[in-house]
């Protein structure tokens, strides 16, 4: 494996706390929150709340510290290290529990944007209750933190022993359904977004009660991308996360249903996989990223982690500290979960869309006939005609005017030789022969991909950030926009400017299998720093449409990228 680099080389270093129980071992709990938050970059605080004398093998001794002793760590970090995010991991009583909580009220009316993750630990992987003797007779009550955490990342028997509704609570959560009901019903619960960690189960078994469990293996390289039922040798490990009013990403997204499912890794070296888990939520949270990239870059760490484990003592040896995941396989496929469908892969195409050169050239995006036919005279190889449909709402175009529009631009790009991209309207692209296709996220749901393979078209898929740009991978585009990297007037984004650093990462991750394209806000002033992350493509719209003499500006681009290092 090629050496990751930290995103902290690129990004300042974050502070992350980490409030949980201490393993002796070194496997779990606190020391493998801070291990893994500072593996990704971050910098750990601890909060101890409990000591425990364990071993990869038994948990003989559960102590939890004193009320003080809690209460005076909390304080004195929050003076001098306040946190970008917070873990909390294993509470040792109810009494510890609502001590947290009510700190935890007083901080998020000082720090509303903090965001923290509950990892409900309650059995240590050995199989030993990790709460004190009053948890084993009766469950932890969780609902004190109602409305304060983000996120909560229940197992399956966290996840049964949690949702209350007696329906849930009568079946054993062993089907899809059914994990899937008490998720939405834990989400309901403590009104936060729920990862229902379905790594114990083996949803695959229950594949004859007609629940789809279908992989996607896709590899842009050789053009190949094929979608097979998993088998017994190539079992699923499938979490569930259901979104509860996530912020900063696609409103589609905000409160949506993802199964997250990754090849199972076969070995018994996991200890500590849900601590590990849940602090690398935090970390990448902690920089910056939305919840759902947040989520599937933490799966990617615990996947490396659990793939290059190695035993240290009798029992499961820890993860393995792989540094930030820059390698598409260790990522999870993203399914979208419908309440109304067992069947979730129904939209995949079978094979990769047109390949490209990678580099593009400048890549502007324009919106009428005139400047598209000045830009193709001077030259330009790859260009887009964006004719918003608001454009038409307030009538300033009809629909036939429209196919005219676009039938013209094709046949422009045909006369000079160039990629023409149409941006959303897939079907007239279609039905006139464009080269090809661009399209959002949101698009990606009402369109038919597989007319637009088959008529031969190239497509471009927009992405903002980790979560949408694997959902553009699965697809296997021509190429991937990343964006947007700097603040824009030209378009109303849900998502804050990417910035350069997480480019950086995009870029990494993506450059080997794609034509990259950065876009938003980008121009002579800021094209060099873009360069520096590795991206070989920019589009562009105010950077041409603005200047008084687009030929030009589109020629002094062109200078200025080609001769940035
Ligand atoms: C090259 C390129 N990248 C991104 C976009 C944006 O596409 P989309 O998200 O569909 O938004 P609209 O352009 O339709 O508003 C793009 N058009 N081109
Ligand atoms: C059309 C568009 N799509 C974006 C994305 O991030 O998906 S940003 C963008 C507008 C880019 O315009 P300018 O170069 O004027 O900032
Ligand atoms: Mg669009």
């Amino acid at each position: 494996m090629t050496p990751a680099k930290h995103i902290s080389q690129v990004a300042p270093k974050p502070i992350v706390w980490t409030i949980a129980g201490s393993d002796s071992g070194g496997g779990a709990g606190i020391q493998a929150d801070l291990a893994t938050i500072k593996d990704l970059g971050g910098h750990g605080c601890s909060v101890i709340t409990t000591l425990t004398a364990q071993s990869s093998v038994a948990v003989d001794l559960v102590e939890p510290v004193s009320d003080a002793m809690l209460l005076t760590q909390l304080s004195t970090l929050l003076a001098d290290l306040p946190p970008q995010a917070i873990k909390i991991g294993l509470l040792a009583n109810q009494q510890q529990l609502h001590l947290v909580a009510d700190w935890l009220a007083g901080f998020k009316t000082q720090f509303p944007l903090v965001p923290v993750i509950l990892d409900p630990v309650m059995v240590a992987s050995c199989g030993d209750e990790l709460g004190d003797k009053s948890t084993a007779s009766r469950p932890l009550d969780f609902t004190p933190f109602k409305g304060l955490i983000s996120l909560i990342t229940p197992n399956v028997q966290e996840l049964a022993r949690l949702t209350v509704a007696k329906d849930i609570q009568a079946s054993p959560l062993h089907t899809k359904a059914a994990f899937a009901a008490a998720a939405m019903q834990l989400s309901v619960q403590l009104a936060c977004s729920v990862l229902a960690k379905g790594g114990d189960i083996d949803f695959a078994a229950q594949a004859s009660t007609g629940i789809n469990t279908t992989d996607i293996l896709s590899d842009h390289k050789s053009g190949i991308t094929s979608h097979r039922i998993a088998t017994d040798n190539q079992r699923l490990a499938e979490d569930l996360l259901i979104c509860h009013q996530v912020t900063g990403c696609s409103p589609l997204d905000a409160n949506g249903g993802f199964w997250l499912s990754s090849a199972r890794i076969n070995t018994r070296h996991n200890h500590g996989s849900g601590c590990t888990l849940s602090s690398a939520i935090a970390s990448v949270l902690a920089f910056g990223f939305v919840l759902q990239d947040a989520v599937v870059v933490a799966k990617a760490y615990v996947n490396q982690g659990l793939t290059y484990a190695e035993g240290i003592g009798k029992g499961p040896g820890p993860l393995a500290r792989t540094a930030w995941p820059h390698s598409l396989t260790a990522f999870p496929h993203v399914t979208a979960y419908s309440q109304n469908s067992l069947s979730e892969s129904s939209d995949l195409q079978c094979c990769a869309f047109k390949r490209l050169d990678p580099d593009l050239g400048i890549y502007p995006v324009v919106d009428n006939l005139l400047l598209l036919e000045q830009l193709l005279a001077a030259g330009v190889r790859t260009v887009q005609l964006r004719i918003k449909s608001n454009a038409l709402k307030s009538n300033a175009l009809a629909s036939d005017e429209l196919e005219a529009q676009i039938q013209t631009a094709i046949a422009l790009g045909k006369h000079y030789d160039a990629q023409l991209f149409i941006n959303d309207h897939w079907q007239l692209a279609i039905k006139h022969g464009a080269f090809g296709v661009h399209l959002g996220q949101e698009d990606l749901a009402v369109t038919d991909l597989n007319a637009i393979h088959a008529a031969g078209l190239a497509l471009g898929i927009s992405s903002h950030g980790y979560f949408e740009l694997l959902r553009a991978h699965q697809h296997a585009p021509s190429y991937i926009a990343l964006g947007h990297i700097f603040p824009t007037t030209t378009k109303q984004m849900p998502s804050a400017p990417q910035g350069l650093c997480k480019l950086t990462h995009y870029v990494e991750l993506l450059k080997a299998h794609y034509p990259l394209v950065a876009i938003g806000g980008i121009g002579p002033s800021n094209l060099a720093q873009v360069k520096a992350t590795g991206v070989r493509n920019i589009a562009v719209v105010r950077a041409i449409t603005e200047t008084i003499d687009p030929v030009m500006a589109l020629a002094e681009l062109t200078r200025a990228w080609e001769s940035s290092l």
